[in-house]
């Protein structure tokens, strides 16, 4: 991957570094530690700022917790909700955690 989007009603939680995980799908987490990347959103696909991958890994969607909840600016229901909607039926994510550049 050369670049990463996310949808732009979480642009501001990630300039403010709120937001400083993202969880994912097989097909989007063709990401390495150490790799920068521009940071696009989804829908006008604009460019809003870098970030730096710190750690990928993998996790259940049974096992999520208030900690990824937290690190995602969310109540754990509302995230599961969230990858519900973009992900319907998915047990298993993959876990980008990044900071700004
Ligand atoms: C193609 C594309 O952009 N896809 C996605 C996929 C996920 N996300 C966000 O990651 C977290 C967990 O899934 C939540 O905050 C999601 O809303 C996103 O912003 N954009």
């Amino acid at each position: 991957m050369h670049k990463i989007t996310f949808f732009e009603r979480f642009e501001a939680d990630i300039l403010a570094g709120r937001k400083t995980i993202t969880l994912r799908d097989e097909s989007e987490s063709g990401v390495i530690a150490g790799q920068t990347l521009p940071v696009h959103t989804l829908e006008a696909d604009r460019w809003f700022c870098d970030i730096r991958i710190i750690a990928v890994q993998e996790v259940e969607f049974d096992g999520l917790s208030d900690k990824e909840a937290h690190q995602e600016n969310m109540t754990l229901e509302q995230l599961k909700q969230v990858i519900q909607e973009i992900y319907p039926g998915i047990t298993h994510l993959y876990k980008i955690s990044f900071e700004l550049c």
